[in-house]
């Protein structure tokens, strides 16, 4: 056979299967009216165990993963698709969501003005009071509280990765990403009036700026110190007002405590860019949102992880950061923070949120917010 003539062969098998899978999906459609009628489940896991027992009986041994592949991603479909037909029908499933903006005049971050969080609030938020606090969970609290209509944190760095301890805060505090900005950071090496890089021979910085500019602290053999931020970094050192102490911050941080700029441009990865969100007590959704952010468990078995990566892809939405953190409930079990894009007030959006909120253990909607990127 030529591979023309097996291709022809290929053709006139999938037009079979074309016929078939249209068949199936209208018998699936019909069992979805009956459980819309008996208000059942979708998902009956008995049975699909069944279906794949009965199929894979006296089948070639050599096919049988590749067949029960096969037949899992036909059932994942099915079931899609009855999700989708009982929406239609009406089932009462929705996302509850603001679809106005709400007024925003208290923000706070956290660190000191001078901070990369204070740029990323004056860009996000322009023309409104900022309170700067200690910590993230103080920013967390006060806007909780409703001291503060909105706070900014930083999510995500490009050469540190993620700032884990936000992630875990979200869920504590029950708040929402409402907006994104990505800031470019560039950090320089800051000393008190007087001292010159040689001088310099322990830096104060936050743990992720530290990490930044590891490679240059090690080629001067220069140790570092843990700060809460990189501008409460600068006003230390200001303070200590030692020659041997520098502080690794921006250079509006720098000006602004009263430092020598010594060197600019010490983090080695020149794309070096932080991801810092805005979070308020409100899940809004605007038209001009393009990305949702979402956390989920999936079950503890093989297989489950890729099993839901699947399902997004069959809404055709693609995942642009995914974050696995520790359930902190049971040893080596996992919550996934996933961004994706989408809209929350599309219509696939609520099918697709019913599938994962019946078909997964946990699931909640962490955000909505525009992306540039
Ligand atoms: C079609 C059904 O719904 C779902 C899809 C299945 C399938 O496509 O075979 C099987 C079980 C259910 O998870 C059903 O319940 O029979």
């Amino acid at each position: 056979m030529t591979l023309d003539e097996i291709r022809k062969e290929i053709d006139e098998i999938d037009i079979q299967m074309k016929e078939l899978f249209q068949r199936r999906m209208k018998a699936a459609e019909r069992v979805a009216e009956s459980k819309f009628r008996t208000k059942d489940k979708i998902l009956k896991p008995e049975r699909e165990e069944q279906v794949i027992r009965q199929l894979t009986a006296g089948l070639d041994k050599e096919l049988e993963q590749e067949y029960i592949s096969f037949v899992k991603k036909m059932m994942e479909v099915s079931r899609t698709h009855q999700y989708k037909k009982t929406i239609i029908l009406g089932a009462a499933f929705e996302i509850a969501c603001q679809k106005e903006e709400l007024p925003v005049r208290q923000v706070c971050y956290q660190g000191l003005p001078g901070s990369y969080s204070e740029m990323a609030a004056g860009s996000m938020f322009p023309n409104c009071q900022y309170t700067a606090v200690s910590t993230f969970e103080d920013v967390f609290s006060q806007v909780s509280e409703g001291s503060s209509d909105i706070g900014i944190v930083p999510l995500e760095n490009t050469t540190a990765g993620g700032v884990y301890e936000v992630y875990d805060l979200l869920l504590k505090y029950n708040l929402y990403i409402n907006c994104s900005d990505i800031v470019k950071v560039e950090h320089c090496l800051a000393g008190i009036k007087g001292a010159s890089l040689e001088d310099i021979k322990e830096v104060y910085s936050h743990p992720q700026a530290i990490l930044q500019s590891k490679e240059f602290l090690k080629s001067r053999g220069i140790t570092a110190k843990v700060s809460s931020n990189t501008a409460v970094a600068a006003q230390d050192v200001f303070r200590e007002n030692d020659l041997g102490r520098g502080a690794i911050c921006s250079i509006a941080a720098a000006k602004r405590y009263g430092l020598n700029i010594l060197i600019e441009g010490i983090n080695h990865n020149k794309e070096n860019a932080t991801k810092f969100v805005a979070v308020s007590k409100h899940l809004i959704s605007r038209p001009n949102h393009n990305r949702i952010a979402l956390v989920f468990a999936c079950s503890h078995r093989s297989g489950s992880l890729a099993s839901v990566l699947g399902i997004f892809g069959d809404y055709g939405v693609n995942l642009t950061e995914i974050h696995s953190r520790p359930d902190g409930k049971h040893a080596w079990e996992y919550l996934f923070y996933v961004d994706f894009t989408g809209n929350l007030q599309d219509e696939r959006m609520r099918v697709l949120f019913y599938q994962l909120t019946e078909e997964l253990p946990y699931v909640k909607i962490l955000g909505s917010y525009e992306s540039k990127q």
